[in-house]
């Protein structure tokens, strides 16, 4: 059974998919990795995206993200249709109204935490603004660390410069792939605690993809997915619901 996940008409959708087909190959290898997935995330919403390995999650992510073209179906960022948009359109959708946050940090190591905070600014030819600069470098606690390189971060403090790289472009949507994959659990609560309140506060919207049911339990709601369909909508997830739900699939 699929859930369509679908919020009333007068909540702002910052990002929705339709009817959501993506079929990797052709003939008997091929693998349909999306099955008809409809979703809309409501601005200002923290989504945590779950599943076993191969249920469709990063696939999901790259196809809402505009990484990656889905076989049939329709994905609205903002108000942007984006199948059908020429790539440089989607290279500079992707560049001014999403915002990235990987496990592995992708920061550029030859620039410096402030430049690589300002790059997608600096890409786009235009200037930083700088009360966006200042609140969240504050707020990240990285006043001090702004003329370090990466290596000389700790991976905290390196996800809190991509964190702060996501956000300054004040994108419709961040997504975020296992963020805290690579931290130990009191550096990836802080973290998390930090996106849960830039959804409260600044009504960021923020979609992740973890399959760390503490990680879920930050969201505001967690979708399972399983052969990629959602299967499983939580609203208020706490870890003890996700691990439960995560069972069901297993069962
Ligand atoms: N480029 C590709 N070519 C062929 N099949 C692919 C490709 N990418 C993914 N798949 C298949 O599509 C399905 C969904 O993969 P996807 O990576 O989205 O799953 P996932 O839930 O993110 O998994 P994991 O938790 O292991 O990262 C899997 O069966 C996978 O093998």
């Amino acid at each position: 059974m699929s859930v369509p996940v679908i919020t009333s008409p007068t909540t702002r959708v910052a990002a929705r998919a339709d009817e959501l087909i993506k079929i990797y190959g052709s003939g008997d290898t091929a693998v349909r990795a999306l099955d008809r997935v409809s979703v809309a995330f409501p601005a200002g919403s923290f989504t945590a995206i779950m599943g076993p390995s191969g249920s469709g999650k990063s696939t999901l992510m790259h196809c809402l993200a505009g990484l990656d073209a889905p076989t049939s179906g329709s994905i609205v960022i903002g108000d942007t249709e984006l199948t059908g948009l020429s790539d440089r359109r989607l290279t500079t959708l992707r560049r001014d109204r999403v915002g990235f946050v990987f496990q592995s940090f992708n920061l550029l190591p030859t620039l410096t935490a402030r430049q690589n905070i300002l790059l997608p600014v600096d890409l786009a030819g235009r200037r930083a603004d700088q009360h966006r600069f200042s609140s969240l470098v504050t707020s990240l606690g990285l006043e001090d660390r702004l003329a370090h390189r990466p290596s000389e971060l700790s991976g905290g403090q390196q996800q809190r410069v991509a964190i702060a790289r996501a956000l300054i472009t004040e994108p419709d949507v961040v997504f975020a792939d296992e963020p805290t994959g690579a931290l130990d659990s009191r550096t990836a609560a802080t973290l998390l605690d930090y996106l849960r309140t830039s959804c409260r506060d600044l009504g960021q919207t923020i979609v992740m993809v973890t399959h760390d049911p503490i990680a879920a339990s930050y969201a505001d709601r967690a979708l399972l997915l399983s052969d990629g369909r959602i299967t499983e909508s939580i609203d208020g997830p706490d870890t003890d619901s996700v691990l439960a739900a995560m069972k069901r699939l297993e069962a």
